[in-house]
């Protein structure tokens, strides 16, 4: 398994345009499988789970045509009857996993979801369940899953506490359900802004969601999705390992294509970055991060920004004082346990980081010692890791190639804007 570490700490040309966002590029491809016709998406990211998803939706017989780079179409299903059992493997992604159960309900045949094995030990129970109570035959709460549809609509409560993604995926398979389905929500959800995420990327296929009450949606069954064509905006997460790049070189970092636009909560890791004492300029599309003092130490609640927690925790290692980021129990079902590996390992550095099952507590300014962190394959892991190593000597991030289920030329930005890497031992 590779090993890599960061060997420079001078940042030479500080204007960054990232990848797709692959949130978005899951959201409309599973949308495109259940349009009739042919969405073309532009900007499509290049990575492990946007290149399952797109391999899945294949399998359940959508018609997906590379047309150039980044640029796919997408002819949506047209018989919801297949030839055989298709076995989808969803590899690493949770989002497609719970997504593309709930979208395969609406086929009339067999299908087996399937992933890796880090994969088959996070959360779907709440998404079998539910489509159960829909009118799904389904096997087990656990990948790998065989079910059998069509998904009938009717109520169903949904408890969302662990993982938005079980109600992003049900709203967009029961789009086209046939009778309506109303969605009863049980708990406090989290990461709630991708909720948004997703209506806005459903209303972009014509398609509808109402409100009946702030625990309640209404969706109207048996819709018909109009395919569109969409530039995929930047990807706000991809994004975050940059501005935390600049401000530990002491440096400005420019952003362009900044979805200023995006509802997803991670799109405000900025003004996280403005609050420790960052300068933020917004110019047009350009987003600018530059460093104007050593970083001060914050108490904030990332409950709606977990992707960009190991950016943050690794920024406030050099910050002066305490840093308290709390409201993030749902870290615990990720690729790892962004809690309790993250800072397991990263107190491997000498550290003194504390932690709970809501929150973490990081000192920050520590001497630290040059350490081997292991990603746990966890792509977020393994890239803010590697930031550490522009102010640390001797930091190694290993089974670096983690990076490929959301960022494979990770290593290639740093590279480009003047951070060296190098594989080790
Ligand atoms: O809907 C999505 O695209 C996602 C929702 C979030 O998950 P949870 O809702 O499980 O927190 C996020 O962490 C994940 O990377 C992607
Ligand atoms: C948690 C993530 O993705 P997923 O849940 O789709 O595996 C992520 O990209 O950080």
């Amino acid at each position: 398994m590779p090993n890599r570490q960061v060997v420079s700490s001078h940042i030479e040309s500080p204007i960054v345009t990232v990848p797709g966002s692959k949130y978005l590029a899951n959201r409309y491809i599973a949308l495109a499988a259940l349009s009739s016709g042919t969405t073309r998406l532009s900007n499509l990211p290049e990575n492990d789970d946007i290149e399952a998803a797109l391999e899945a939706v294949k399998q359940l017989g959508a018609t997906v045509t590379s047309v150039d780079n980044g640029v796919v179409d997408i002819e949506g299903i047209k018989n919801y009857e297949l030839p055989q059992t298709a076995t989808l493997n969803c590899r690493d992604s949770g989002t497609l996993s719970r997504f593309i159960t709930a979208v395969a309900s609406n086929l009339r045949s067999q299908v087996v979801v399937d992933a890796s094995e880090q994969m088959r030990q996070r959360p779907m129970q709440e998404v079998s369940q539910s489509l159960r109570d829909l009118g799904v035959a389904v096997s087990s709460d656990a990948l790998p899953i065989s079910l059998k549809g069509p998904i009938q609509g009717g109520r169903v409560e949904l408890d969302t506490s662990r993982s938005s993604q079980y109600l992003s995926g049900l709203l967009i398979a029961c789009l086209k359900a046939k009778s309506d389905t109303y969605l009863i929500l049980k708990g406090k959800t989290v990461s709630s802004s991708y909720i948004q995420l997703t209506k806005n990327a459903i209303e972009l296929f014509g398609g509808k969601i109402e409100e009946v009450s702030e625990t309640e949606l209404k969706i109207p069954a048996n819709q018909s999705l109009t395919p569109t064509n969409i530039h995929i905006a930047s990807d706000v997460v991809s994004s975050s390992y940059f501005m935390a790049a600049g401000l530990l070189a002491e440096t400005t970092v420019t952003l362009t294509a900044f979805d200023f636009e995006s509802p997803q909560g991670e799109s405000q890791f900025y003004r996280v970055l403005e609050a420790m004492g960052a300068s933020i300029k917004a110019e047009s599309d350009k987003l600018v991060v530059g460093y104007t003092d050593q970083l001060q130490g914050i108490d904030v609640d990332m409950g709606d920004m977990p992707d960009v927690v190991p950016t943050l925790v690794v920024l406030a290692l050099f910050a002066k004082g305490e840093t308290y980021i709390h409201n993030i129990a749902h870290l615990a079902f990720k690729e790892s346990n962004r809690i309790v590996d993250l800072c397991d390992e990263l107190n491997k550095l000498g550290v003194d980081i504390e932690y709970d099952a809501d929150s973490i507590r990081i000192k920050g300014d520590q001497p630290l010692r040059p350490a081997h962190l292991s990603s746990c394959h966890d792509h977020r892991l393994a890239m803010s890791y590697a930031l550490v190593g522009i102010k640390q000597p001797g930091i190694v991030v290993t089974d670096a190639q983690a990076v490929e289920k959301s960022f494979p030329k990770y290593w290639e930005f740093l590279e480009n804007i003047g951070l060296h890497t190098e594989l080790v031992n």
